[in-house]
């Protein structure tokens, strides 16, 4: 378990990017979402030991990370929003390099755990190309096999499907999904549909923030009956936008379509619809604006 409590950071530019936070992370794959600037990569940052936190306290399985930052280093694996690595060696290679960077310095054991982590993110076949040459997801499957490296018992991953396609963001996630069910993984994302079939547990944030944490199905559950659907002319929209509590618009045939909260039918024509995480989503965002 990965327990935050109460923290804080503030950059010289006055900027409070983490602001109280305290989460408990198990096992499991663990979804933060929020929208650019959220605070995401500072709290990631943060609970890697790339940066100390003005105040607050981070312990892994008990062990005080603050304290202890190489103990935590020993057993993390990172995958930051830009890893930027992509030379023109091998994947093979290259994933050697980490691995003995990582301290695995037993050629056999080495070999094993190069060759088991390129079966495992799907780059057997492509081991002898250049990773400069590989695709974005590639790449990023690549950056999930280097924060493999050493059976680490926390994974942290910052927005690793931005960009991706349909196909390889899934592939990505199901691998992500995969890794959780033995080690803590903590996922970044600006997208809602990341977290809501794939992660047991999330937190949205949002001004560095903790603005819901829970399970996706419980967070959504709490908007049951709750969210109303109608086509709107785009004439009327800022009307509606003023009077009722408009959550997201969308164009459907050329008209606007959009969802909103409230207690009971707010106009004619409006049904009532299954709410969804990105429902949640944006009223925690309104509500902290
Ligand atoms: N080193 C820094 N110095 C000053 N301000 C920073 C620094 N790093 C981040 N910030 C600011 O802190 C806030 C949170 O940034 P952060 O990168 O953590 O957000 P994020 O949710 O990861 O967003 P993004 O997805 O855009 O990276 C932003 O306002 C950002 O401009």
């Amino acid at each position: 378990m990965l327990l935050l409590r109460h923290l804080h950071k503030t950059y010289d530019n006055g900027v409070h990017a983490t602001n109280d936070v305290s989460l408990d992370i198990p096992t499991g794959l663990f979804g933060l979402l929020g929208p650019n600037g959220a605070g995401k990569s500072s709290l990631m940052r943060t609970i890697a030991t790339l940066q100390t936190p003005d105040s607050g306290s981070i312990h892994l399985d008990g062990v005080d990370v603050l304290r202890a930052p190489l103990a935590l280093r020993r057993r993390l694996g990172y995958l930051p929003q830009d890893f930027g690595v992509y030379p023109k060696v091998s994947a093979l290679e290259l994933l050697d390099h980490f691995a003995v960077l990582k301290g695995l310095t037993r050629r056999g054991e080495r070999k094993e755990a190069v060759e088991a982590l390129l079966h495992q993110t799907n780059l057997w076949e492509a081991r002898k190309r250049a990773v400069a040459s590989y695709s974005g997801g590639m790449r990023q499957r690549f950056g999930i096999a280097q924060a493999l490296l050493g059976a680490p018992r926390l994974v942290i991953v910052d927005e690793p499907t931005a960009g991706l396609d349909p196909d390889e963001r899934n592939r990505l996630l199901n691998l992500l999904a995969r890794i959780g069910e033995k080690v803590i993984v903590i996922l970044s994302t600006h997208i809602v549909e990341d977290v809501t079939d794939l992660c047991a547990r999330m937190a949205i944030i949002g001004k560095g923030r903790v603005l819901v944490e829970g399970e996706p199905q419980a967070a959504i559950a709490t908007l049951k009956g709750r969210i109303w659907r109608g086509a709107v002319s785009d004439a009327d929209l800022p009307d509606f936008q003023q009077r009722f509590t408009v959550l997201s618009s969308r164009l459907v045939g050329g008209k606007p379509q959009i969802n909103i909260f409230a207690e009971a039918q707010p106009h004619a024509g409006f049904s009532q619809v299954e709410p969804g995480l990105e429902d949640v989503y944006f009223l925690q965002l309104r509500a902290a604006a």
